[in-house]
């Protein structure tokens, strides 16, 4: 396995601050990694779970001060920040390091037109933090085996790993990037559905994201397929028979093709700046 390069990271809230949190968990040297973030309160945070820290609130040459050494940088600002950011730490990189954004939307070659370095980009999400992330990987046009295995190698230690051509990650962003961010707006709407049966606000909780996690749980501990262990739940002449005949006559499926399009096009659109 390859052994990760000590390692910046440039903005570290909820995506990078969950990958870092992530590699800690699964045994990386707090002290192996520096992160710069725009608030001093951000770092101090930083700084009591043992990691370098240091803020543009303290040091406007925070970002430029923490790669320095780093043998992987870690871009986990807003994409619209990714330039500016990219722009600032050009002259401190070590040449040899890899540049691995997470960035939606913007491109390898955006990137690579503003530092020299190797540039691996990227799309995780939150899960990373309890090491269930799944993360798309798609290598720049000068990242070789080196620059990928340390990628690769940063992404595995939190998770699952799917690498493919740059032209398909907009699509994966749609389905696992803000997946989480789905699947919780489902439960937010299964909690709200138990509340109009007349159950508190905490029982209809706990009946939405239990369900949620034990499925989940279920669905992992036997490998199965959703659509079986949704055959197990669904006894002939049923109620949930009835139950997913309303979902099915709702066409969720297009709906959710509608707001996979839409997530797309703003990846675009995001690109073009
Ligand atoms: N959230 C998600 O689920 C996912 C996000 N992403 C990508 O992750 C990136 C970050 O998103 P997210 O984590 O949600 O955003 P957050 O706002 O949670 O985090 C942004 C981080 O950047 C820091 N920051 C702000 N300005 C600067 C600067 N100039 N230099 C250095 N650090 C700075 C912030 O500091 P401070 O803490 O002080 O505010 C914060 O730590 C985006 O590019 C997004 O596309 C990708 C996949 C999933
Ligand atoms: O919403 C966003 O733009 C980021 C990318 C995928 C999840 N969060």
């Amino acid at each position: 396995m390859t052994t990760l390069p000590p390692l910046a990271v440039l903005g570290a809230g909820s995506m990078a601050g969950a990958i870092v949190r992530g590699l800690i968990a699964s045994g990386v040297d707090p002290a192996s990694v520096a992160v710069s973030t725009r608030s001093a309160a951000s770092a101090a945070a930083w700084r009591a779970e043992g990691v370098r820290a240091e803020s543009l609130e303290e040091n406007p040459h925070a970002n430029a001060g923490v790669v320095g050494g780093a043998g992987a940088v870690l871009l986990g600002v807003k994409p619209a920040m990714v330039v500016d950011t990219l722009r600032e730490i050009a002259g401190a990189l070590d040449a040899r390091a890899v540049v691995v954004s997470v960035a939606a939307g913007i491109t390898t070659a955006t990137m690579e037109g503003v530092v020299p370095n190797p540039v691996v980009r990227t799309m995780p999400n939150t899960p990373a933090l309890v090491r269930r992330a799944v993360t798309g990987v798609v290598a720049g046009s000068r990242a070789g085996d080196a620059e990928l295995a340390i990628a690769r190698a940063i992404f595995q230690a939190v998770g699952t790993v799917v690498e493919l051509p740059e032209e398909r990650i907009d699509a994966l962003s749609a389905i696992s990037g803000s997946g989480p961010a789905t699947f919780y707006y489902l439960t937010e709407q299964l909690t709200e559905t138990a509340e109009r049966l007349g159950f508190t606000r905490e029982e209809a909780r706990l009946l939405a994201e239990q369900t949620l996690v034990g499925s989940a749980e279920l669905l992992a501990a036997t490998g199965e397929e959703p659509a079986e262990l949704r055959r197990r739940v669904t006894s002939p002449k049923g109620t949930t028979e009835r139950l997913i005949a309303v979902l099915d006559e709702a066409r969720l499926a297009d709906v959710f093709e509608r707001a996979a399009e839409a997530a797309i096009a703003r990846a675009r659109e995001m690109a073009r700046g």
